[in-house]
């Protein structure tokens, strides 16, 4: 009822979010840099977690019940580099969908607090 659309409502739902992921799974795939963190990764769950845990940062209904970010990336080894270029790959992937600058910006300031749960030596 209310004419204010949601952050997920603009993003065009879950189909909108899942687009963004894709083209975020496929710039992964062809970065030399970060491609090996997800060598043995299970791509499909993590498409499926990654769609849900995004969701749930712009406020879709959607309930995140994997791992915390922590437990999830302990022991990956992720440095500040590599986290900024997963970040840099996501905003190609936003980009390529045509999200709104504003709503990119949105985005990651939302994904932000998460680096220091992210980033452990
Ligand atoms: C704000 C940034 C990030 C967020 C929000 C995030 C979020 C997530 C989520 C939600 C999952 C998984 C899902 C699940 O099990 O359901 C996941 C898995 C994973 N993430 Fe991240 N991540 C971030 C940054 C990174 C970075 C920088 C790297 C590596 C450089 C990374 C590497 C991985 C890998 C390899 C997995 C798969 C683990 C497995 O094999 O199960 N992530 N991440």
């Amino acid at each position: 009822s209310s004419t204010q659309l949601s952050l997920y409502q603009q993003l065009d739902g879950r189909a909108g979010l899942t687009r963004i992921v894709d083209s975020f799974i496929y710039q992964i795939g062809n970065d030399e840099q970060v491609l090996h963190y997800f060598e043995h990764s299970d791509i499909n769950h993590f498409r499926e977690g990654f769609i849900t845990h995004m969701c749930m940062l712009v406020e879709g209904p959607c309930t995140y019940e994997g791992d915390s970010m922590v437990d999830i990336h302990t022991g990956m080894h992720i440095t500040e580099k590599d986290f900024n270029r997963v970040v840099d790959l996501l905003v190609n992937a936003m980009q390529e969908q045509n999200i709104s600058q504003s709503i990119q910006n949105e985005i990651l300031s939302r994904m932000a607090p998460l680096r220091s749960e992210i980033i452990k030596i």
